[in-house]
């Protein structure tokens, strides 16, 4: 691949939006008990945040069984040194690009369930016949275990599955595991396949139509962020620098975009804790500050004037940059939820634009049409629109039929009932990511 990417999958034919590109079950994967997720005052709600801790213990744990897998298996050994390693943790690096791997050694050989160990790796019982005869060559280095580590630092996905066990609880799963022709996909910040888990293989699913030799692209932390944050969590954890078109179109209007990155940054995480002050319903809280929403809501007025001033920025790169500050656009509806009382100023009274709900969904449908955190979005603004303008507004229905669409994208044909049920699963979802698209009843 150019531009340092090193090696990366590549369509060998052309796909439809929703196709599934690659099925693969996981060569390790662990998860969290659930946590339980009590709604109401006084319930514990883990605080934003906690979805990156909790990856982090779960990722210990996954190098642990790695580190066990590899000392059983030859396979395992030779699978996981195919992975790169990057750079994360100021450790040794890998010198990109290493060795393309033979198909052969990627693909899952055996399809006889008496040969497969309960993770699907194929052929780890014949391994494990191997291991009897080769217990010297078996033990591992020090260096070898680190190099475990920082495969698992750059290739592990982590997810997490919310349920909602009744009326007042959820529960939550963290699940975090290496699937071999996955981690070979590439970052970019409009990707253009999704992964999906069912049960625990993972199927890569294109988020649009493709054309034949385009490589596949997936997103490996929010892309809904703007520019200056994407490109600290590339950095931090995987030491790169993405060079996508949105990227580059971002970074070419830095210096218009500077303050009100800032500005961004700053509103959405007091904004975040003021909801989640309400949503436990503890108004006495220092981080009660009704204004942060406001605040929020107003950004996207400032970001439109910016946009209009750009010459020649196509419909496209507008929205990959409205999809930057995506947050404020859906805090519009948040307002809502503020105490009157706070509120004396006129510019917090305004009625709460329709068309922001709908530039949101736009704009994510823009960077990526099928993609979990799109849905997301547009569960969200489902939810919004419910809120705002009934159940049976014509906003509501459109939004509907557009999150339906996402959907269709993401988990293909299935009946409107499925279909409507993704959507609410979406919503629920969307607490474990972040606060500030609580779907919560104002
Ligand atoms: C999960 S691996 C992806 C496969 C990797 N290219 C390889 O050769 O094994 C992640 C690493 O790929 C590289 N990478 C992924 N996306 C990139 C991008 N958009 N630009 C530059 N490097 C990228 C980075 O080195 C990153 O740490």
């Amino acid at each position: 691949m150019g531009g340092g990417r090193g090696r990366g999958l590549v369509l060998t034919t052309d796909a439809a939006a929703g196709e599934i590109l690659l099925v693969c079950n996981p060569v390790a994967m662990v998860s969290k008990a659930e946590t339980k997720i009590a709604e109401g005052p006084g319930a514990t709600v883990l605080r934003t945040g906690c979805w990156t801790g909790s990856h982090e213990v779960l990722a210990d744990q996954l190098v642990a069984l790695l580190c066990a897998k590899a000392f059983r298996s030859c396979r395992i050994r030779k699978l996981l040194s195919t992975l790169c390693a990057g750079s994360a943790g100021g450790g040794q690096t890998d010198r990109l690009p290493l060795p393309v791997p033979s198909i052969d050694l990627l693909v899952e050989q055996s399809s006889d369930p008496s040969k497969r160990d309960d993770h699907g790796d194929g052929a780890a019982k014949q391994d494990d016949e191997g291991f009897k005869q080769e217990v010297p060559g078996m033990l591992m280095s020090l260096q070898e275990m680190e190099r475990i580590f920082r495969v698992v630092q750059c290739n592990a996905f982590g997810y997490t599955r919310v349920q909602r066990k009744s009326k007042k609880e959820m529960s939550r799963c963290w699940s975090c595991g290496i699937w071999m022709l996955p981690s070979f996909l590439n970052h970019s910040c409009t990707p253009n396949v999704a992964s999906v888990i069912v049960g625990d293989a993972m199927m890569i699913v294109a988020s649009r139509s493709l054309k034949s030799n385009e490589e596949l692209t997936v997103s490996y932390f929010d892309i809904f962020r703007p520019l200056k944050e994407r490109r600290c969590s590339m950095l931090k954890s995987w030491s790169f620098i993405c060079c996508c078109k949105r990227c580059q179109v971002e970074g070419s209007l830095q210096e218009s975009l500077n303050f009100l990155s800032q500005a961004y940054s700053f509103q959405e995480t007091e904004a975040a804790h003021t909801l989640q002050a309400r949503h436990l319903g503890s108004p006495a809280d220092d981080t009660w500050n009704v204004s942060s929403v406001v605040n929020l809501a107003i950004l996207p007025e400032i970001l439109e004037k910016v946009l209009l001033r750009q010459p020649g920025l196509s419909r496209d790169e507008s929205n990959w940059i409205r999809a930057s500050f995506i947050c404020g656009y859906l805090a519009d509806g948040q307002r809502l939820m503020t105490d009157p009382d706070h509120l004396k100023e006129e510019r917090y009274k305004k009625p709460v634009k329709r068309s922001y709900l709908e530039i949101a969904l736009d704009a994510a449908e823009t960077v990526s049409p099928g993609h979990p955190q799109t849905l997301q979005i547009a569960a969200v603004c489902q939810d919004r629109a419910i809120h705002m303008y009934g159940k049976n507004s014509l906003l509501v229905k459109q939004v509907s039929k557009r999150a339906m669409r996402i959907c269709l994208r993401l988990f293909g044909k299935q009946t409107d009932e499925i279909l409507k049920k993704l959507v609410i699963a979406a919503t629920l979802d969307v607490l474990s990511s972040c606060v500030m698209f609580s779907n919560q009843k104002i």
